[in-house]
């Protein structure tokens, strides 16, 4: 359905994207997944014929997209990653403005819109006013305007961003619910989570760069990341020796120290152990990312024991996405 050969675009100085290439099957939903700035926005205004890139090509489906962009742009729906300001504007009235721009013929027009209504659960706000509608409602107008013109593909940038957990769960039902449909749906985010179970096939980009892109089962087997859980006796709190010190530890949001006061020093020492890519805490437990067979696990074990770290679990876990993830981009997800 879409495919994106060796992808360039620069601003400036900034390789905001470096040679990215991946493809999304029909009827898949393809999850684009990233941490701010990785060059996700910029790829997908691409994909939907709003930027030119400085090197690459696009197909979603046998139409070349910088070539023929007009034609392309009837067979995608965009979702930006914003939405605009629409003073005195009511929900059909906005429905009825993009079925225009996009000449959807006018007999049918009104059925088709309370049915796209219908489906994003926003039918009885069709005389709203846009701008009095919830964050959570906006996005999902924004969804229906997407569909107007019956594209095949749906590109949508962070479309669950800044929404609460309830209206996440919904924008994540209309979307099963489009797959349903037929719809190839290519969707973006910073947070793994939101995508993890909704998607077929993830594609995850660092630095401008795909690092892997695959069903999820695949990333999950091939990614690499060997996640081995660790716990000690008397919890994260404890240091090397035995001494407590939780409530010491230090570091940001992402930082396990942030969740589950690990003492600093057996971060710090965690993170001496050659091939060790990321720690995360899970259930009082800590979960390191690292490289490198039995041998290499066996070394940090070692490690961990010579430090004086009271070790009582040590065993290796299926990676889950979220290790893989954070072992590729290095714990910067927020
Ligand atoms: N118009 C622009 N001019 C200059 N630099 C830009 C422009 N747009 C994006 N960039 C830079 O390109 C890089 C990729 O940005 P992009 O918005 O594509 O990333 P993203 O993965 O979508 O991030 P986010 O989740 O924060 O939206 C960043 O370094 C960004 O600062």
């Amino acid at each position: 359905m879409l495919r994106v050969e060796g992808l360039v675009k620069r601003y400036g100085d900034v390789e905001a994207v470096r040679d990215v290439t991946f493809a999304v099957a029909p009827g898949s939903i393809y999850g684009f997944v990233g941490p701010n700035g990785a060059g996700k926005t910029t790829t997908l205004k691409v994909i939907a014929t709003l930027l030119r890139p400085d090197a690459g090509r696009v197909f979603i489906g046998d139409v070349d997209v910088l070539q023929h962009p007009e034609e392309a742009r009837t067979r995608l729906g965009y979702m930006p990653d914003f939405f605009g300001v629409y003073d005195n504007l009511r929900v059909d009235e906005y429905m009825q403005f993009y079925a225009d721009c996009y000449g959807v013929p006018t007999a049918g027009r009104d059925r088709l819109i309370g049915s796209l209504l219908e489906l994003v659960d926003l039918a009885d706000k069709r005389e709203a006013y846009v701008d009095g509608l919830s964050r959570g409602m906006k996005q999902r107008l924004c969804l229906a305007r997407c569909l107007v013109h019956d594209p095949d593909l749906l590109i949508l940038d962070e479309p669950a961003s800044g929404l609460d957990p309830r209206a996440r769960v919904e924008m994540r039902e209309i979307l099963q619910e489009l797959r349903r449909r037929g719809k190839t749906i290519l969707i973006s985010s910073h947070i793994l989570a939101e995508l993890a179970e909704l998607c077929s096939h993830i594609g995850i980009i660092h630095a401008g760069r795909m690092v892997v892109s695959g069903p999820v089962e695949q990333i999950q087997r091939e990614a690499g990341a060997r996640v081995i859980e660790v716990r000690l006796a008397g919890g994260l709190g404890t240091g090397p020796h035995g001494e407590a010190g939780a409530g010491h530890a230090q570091g940001g949001a992402d930082q396990p120290g942030a969740q589950g006061a690990v003492h600093p020093d057996t971060l710090a020492t965690v993170m001496a152990v050659p091939g060790v890519r990321s720690v995360a805490v899970e259930d009082g437990a800590l979960r390191v990312a690292m490289e490198g067979e039995d041998e290499a696990a066996a070394a940090l074990l070692a490690h961990l024991v010579r430090a004086g770290l009271p070790v009582v679990h040590f065993a290796e876990v299926k990676s889950k996405l979220e290790d893989v993830f954070m072992a590729i981009t290095g714990g910067e997800e927020q």
